[in-house]
């Protein structure tokens, strides 16, 4: 196949993505570029060369990215370039290659390890496992996409991988260091996390500072997201200044987001005359923190997507709506297709058709009689890294995408909404600097136009499970994150402890209809429950399901620290919880808590679950 012809228009791959793409089997290359220059394209299509042009077996490359959407995209731009080869290019994240190094040759291996632990001992195995050599030996090409992200231990780790490759593998790596974000999360400003206040030098430099691994840089200069003439100047010269270390002191965010403005096809909105409704699913609205995007999330009724951390991967709905009573040990293709047509069809389909999803169970699952093993399907998609293929990149319905700008790394939208925070301080340059280069990051992921708002500037807290909470209405009511990943568990939703067979099946029935609409619960705390809360549909719906004790844990901490524990409670009740739809939860086959589960979950494993995310008030009531 001729990948030229395949470039995103007719005009095919420039000359610079051209060099990099064809360049030799085994070359070392480092490519900096800035944002829309096809840095990621270029990645997929370079694979897809060596593997269609140059006979290099697609099970013996290696594709690295920082972020698990950043991964869901590169699959599926691969797939359109080198089809169902695709699927044998091992692609992922450097933490999950990290893992399987360490699970695949330490005896030892467990999760148990803290993070920093765990990649200490892979760079130890790198260095001197004569297994992990072998192994390594196999390997033919690693592309890295993001390596301006990889800082710390993570970039040792890469630098051990490419000096224990053999000296024919070929390496290509791109990285933009004025997108590096490394130290802050998304939840506030300024708040940095562990070491990565250390970021060191940048890992291309570290690699071309080896004589011995033999890298040449390449650079690509043409800028194809946008033709916007305001935002190539954000994208050429804002870079030219963000990455220019004169101009790295006091009063660069402040500059950097003024000449943003001045640059955007729009700007001066402020975001409380706006709200997601007035969006369109072209559209992507940026915010700083995740506390901004909850608020704006809470106060839309209509379907949205969000883009945040905390929110883990979602699998489908049609999984649990087809699977939740099935407990054959294989499923058939023509049973299959019988379930989607009485279940699915027209109601909580997704944007592709039966023959598609029994692809992708297929290739999860399949056997070689062509029928698939539900063991070895929930086994898959128990996960808690199921397969990109089957999981949804954004957590909601449709409609427009409100995220954080660390979260939208990598991605690009039509139109792009970019909140601005206003009167930020900083406690340190190096703070300055990075949430520049947040900011310059959120103004280059647009392609057709970008419209610059003022959020509104608010105080909000994170718990140290990583929930945020604010107090609103001058101390009346406290607004908390509800939906974090753990809130909601199989246990939840169809548990004996919690439900009856009965109830459980019309907990279930009811998010069936509901599994692709917006559809508001209210939490109720169960004394019996030891004051977890029950999730009701409505206000006389049924009930489909109770939170974990992670909220009730919670919830007594912001009492805590408010020193409060002894005169208030948490509410008896919680109104305005919303969900966007369903997702399914699998259980595999070796999980302790099936035998809690009513059936038949308890023996097919699938389960269906409110895909909620809010931010709603609490009002904590004094104790008589
Ligand atoms: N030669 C080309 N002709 C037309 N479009 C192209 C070409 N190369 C890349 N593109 C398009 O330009 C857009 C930006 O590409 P891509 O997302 O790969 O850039 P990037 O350098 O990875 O950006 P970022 O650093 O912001 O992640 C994509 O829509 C891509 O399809």
């Amino acid at each position: 196949m001729n990948i030229a012809g395949k470039a995103p228009l007719d005009t095919g791959w420039d000359a610079d993505q051209r060099k990099v793409i064809e360049a030799d089997t085994n070359a070392r290359l480092a490519v900096e570029a800035g944002p829309g220059t096809g840095k990621t394209a270029v990645a997929c299509a370079r694979l897809a060369h060596l593997i269609n042009e140059e006979d290099i077996e697609a099970s013996n490359t290696w594709m690295i990215s920082f972020t698990r959407t950043a991964v869901a995209e590169i699959r599926a731009r691969l797939h359109s370039y080198v089809g169902d080869a695709s699927f044998a290019i091992r692609i992922a994240t450097i933490d999950s290659h990290a893992w399987s190094i360490h699970s695949g040759h330490d005896p030892n291996a467990r999760l148990t390890g803290s993070y920093e632990e765990n990649i200490t001992r892979v760079i130890e195995l790198l260095k001197s496992d004569e297994d992990v050599a072998d192994e390594l030996a196999q390997i033919e090409h690693v592309v890295i996409d993001e390596a301006q992200d990889l800082v710390g231990q993570r970039a040792d780790l890469i630098e051990a991988l490419v000096n224990r490759l053999p000296s024919d593998c070929g390496v290509t790596v791109f990285a933009d260091e004025a997108q590096a974000i490394y130290g802050f999360s998304d939840d506030s400003i300024g708040r940095r996390k562990g070491e990565a206040s250390k970021p060191g030098m940048p890992l291309l430099d570290r690699l071309r500072g080896v004589k011995a691994l033999g890298f040449t840089t390449f650079v690509l200069k043409e800028i194809y997201r946008t033709s916007s003439p305001g935002l190539r100047k954000i994208f050429s010269e804002l870079r030219s200044d963000v990455l220019d270390k004169q101009k790295h002191r006091d009063g660069l965010h402040g500059q950097t987001a003024e000449r943003i403005r001045a640059l955007a096809d729009q700007q001066g909105l402020k975001w409380t005359q706006m709200k997601v409704a007035d969006f369109t699913s072209d559209d992507l609205l940026l915010f700083r923190t995740r506390a901004e995007v909850l608020m704006a999330s809470q106060f839309c009724a209509l379907p949205h997507r969000l883009r945040l951390s905390g929110y883990g991967v979602t699998l489908p709905a049609w999984l649990a709506i087809c699977f939740a009573d099935f407990v054959d040990p294989f499923i058939a293709e023509r049973r299959f297709l019988d379930l989607w047509a009485a279940r699915i069809e027209n109601k909580a389909a997704p944007h592709y058709g039966p023959a598609e999803a029994w692809q992708h169970l297929m290739r999860v699952a399949g056997r070689k009689d062509g029928s698939v093993d539900m063991q070895r399907l929930r086994r898959r998609l128990g996960q808690t890294r199921p397969p990109v293929e089957l999981t949804l990149p954004e957590y909601g319905l449709h409609g427009p995408i409100v995220g954080t700008i660390h979260a939208s790394k990598g991605r690009e939208a039509s139109n792009v909404v970019l909140l601005l925070p206003n009167g930020v301080e900083f406690e340190s340059i190096e703070d300055e600097i990075e949430e520049t280069r947040v900011l310059f990051v959120g103004a280059t992921r647009a392609r057709a136009s970008l419209i610059v708002g003022e959020s509104h500037a608010f105080r909000a807290s994170t718990l140290a499970s990583g929930r945020v909470h604010r107090s609103a209405r001058n101390g009346k009511s406290t607004m908390v994150e509800i939906g974090r990943d753990g809130d909601i568990t199989a246990r939840g939703l169809v548990g004996r402890n919690e439900f009856s067979a009965a109830d459980a099946a019309a907990g279930q029935a009811f998010l069936t209809k509901v599994a692709d609409v917006v559809t508001t619960y209210k939490l109720e705390a169960d004394a019996d429950l030891d004051w977890r809360y029950r999730i009701r549909a409505g206000n006389e719906g049924p009930r489909v399901g109770a939170l974990s004790r992670n909220l009730t844990y919670d919830l007594w901490e912001i009492l805590s620290n408010r020193n409060q524990k002894k005169s208030h409670r948490p509410p008896g009740y919680v109104n305005h919880v919303r969900g966007q739809g369903c997702a399914t939860i699998v259980l595999s086959p070796d999980d302790n808590d099936l035998e809690t589960l009513n059936e038949p979950w308890a023996s097919s494993g699938f389960i269906l679950t409110p895909r909620i995310a809010a931010f709603p008030p609490f009002f904590f009531s004094g104790r008589r």
